[in-house]
């Protein structure tokens, strides 16, 4: 195996303690060609369709691609903003703001938000941070719910990178955070907040990305996990029984799904007299193409066709002061006693590698 480490030497002084936050990705424009791009990326990751390559691959490309990114491209547009897809500028902002946080904590961390599919990478994040002396690793992918296709994926995606270095950094995951009582009191807020101000419906729809549900009869704890999480979440909010439900959208395929799917629980809704529905979506940290379009414009006009009369979207946590603060809490906890994250703990670091790796490599050598 060739180490990068063997022609690109590690020998950086500045010694520190990283923090990396890891979102999905997304297209780079709202063309055919660059979500065709994005989704050959992200639909060619073994993990998020776990068919034989040689059965998957030619469907994805003479298929699926050709037919996909075209109409995938035109729900892009539909919710672009002028400064690019949503779940890149809330993602990077949720990031920056978090950044300063962690430094009027006292933390002297380098934080970095990498996309899984697309750029920044997690591999060009890796290597920039690897030539700068990082140390220490933790990473945190953007998804409250743990599921092999997602969280997973990032760690494989890290794993990937840091087996061709030489000096591997000390590491730490945080799978999930659904259960945190922060997250989980920052989403009712977020909730009450919202009906304070626009009147509460008369139901309250949890609704979650969907998964293929072998992935769940083979293992992947995602669905409990999103059933625990819109508990808690109804359960801080005094919602009575009836009055809030679950259901999983995003359907990709045609295998079966996680079920209720979110339409035809919608409709479900409409024909039990339900006329106004406020859905929440607290699988995403923040918004993205699977809230803004697929919630608030495709499923509110499904449920007013359907017999609803309005169908009210609760935004994500997005950059929102209590997401920033819960998070900060998370990564300074996983960053128990390690220099940089755990403000009582001092740098190990020996200063003077530069001279002694000098001094070894005499003075003839490149
Ligand atoms: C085909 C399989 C897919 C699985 C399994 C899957 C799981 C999964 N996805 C998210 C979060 C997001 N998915 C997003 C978009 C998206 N997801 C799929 C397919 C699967 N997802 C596709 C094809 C797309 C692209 C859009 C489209 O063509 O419909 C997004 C939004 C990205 C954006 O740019 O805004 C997010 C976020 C989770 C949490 C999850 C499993 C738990
Ligand atoms: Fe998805
Ligand atoms: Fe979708």
């Amino acid at each position: 195996m060739q180490f990068k480490g063997m022609t690109s030497p590690q020998h950086a002084t500045d010694e520190f303690t990283g923090v990396l936050l890891v979102n999905l990705g997304t297209p780079e424009a709202p063309t055919p060609a660059a979500v065709r791009r994005y989704l050959a990326e992200f639909l060619s990751d073994p993990r998020v369709v776990e068919l034989p390559r040689a059965v998957w691959l030619p469907l994805l490309y003479g298929v699926i691609l050709p037919f996909r990114s075209p109409r995938s491209a035109r729900a892009y547009a539909s919710i672009w903003t002028p400064q690019g897809s949503p779940l890149r500028v809330f993602s990077q902002q949720l990031a920056e703001d978090l950044d300063q946080h962690l430094a009027r904590l006292g933390c002297r961390v380098r934080l970095a938000l990498a996309m899984r599919y697309g750029a920044p990478s997690i591999a060009s994040v890796l290597d920039q941070w690897r030539d700068a002396g990082l140390r220490r690793l933790l990473v945190l992918p953007l998804y409250p719910q743990y599921s092999a296709t997602t969280s997973a994926s990032v760690f494989d995606a890290v794993m990937d990178q840091l087996k061709t270095w030489r000096w591997t950094p000390e590491l730490r995951w945080i799978n999930d955070y659904y259960q945190e009582p922060g997250w989980i009191a920052a989403v009712a807020e977020r909730i009450r907040e919202f009906r304070a101000s626009n009147g509460a419906g008369q139901h309250l729809l949890f609704s979650f990305h969907g998964l293929p549900q072998r992935n769940l009869i083979q293992g992947d704890p995602y669905f409990c996990q999103c059933q625990a999480s819109a508990r808690r979440i109804a359960t801080r909010l005094g919602l009575a029984e009836g009055h809030w439900s679950i259901s999983f959208q995003s359907r990709v395929g045609k295998q079966v799904w996680l079920q209720p799917y979110t339409e035809t629980h919608l409709a479900d809704l409409a024909s039990k007299g339900i006329k106004q529905v406020d859905v929440v979506c607290p699988g995403f940290a923040v918004d993205c193409l699977e809230t803004l379009e697929e919630i608030a414009e495709r499923a509110a006009e499904h449920f007013l066709a359907s017999g609803g009369e309005q169908l009210r979207y609760v935004p994500a946590l997005n950059a929102e002061a209590s997401h920033v603060q819960l998070l900060g809490r998370l990564i300074q906890r996983h960053g128990r006693g390690w220099p940089g994250l755990d403000t009582a703990t001092a740098e190990l670091a020996e200063p003077g590698r530069e001279q002694r790796v000098a001094a070894y490599r005499g003075p003839q050598a490149p």
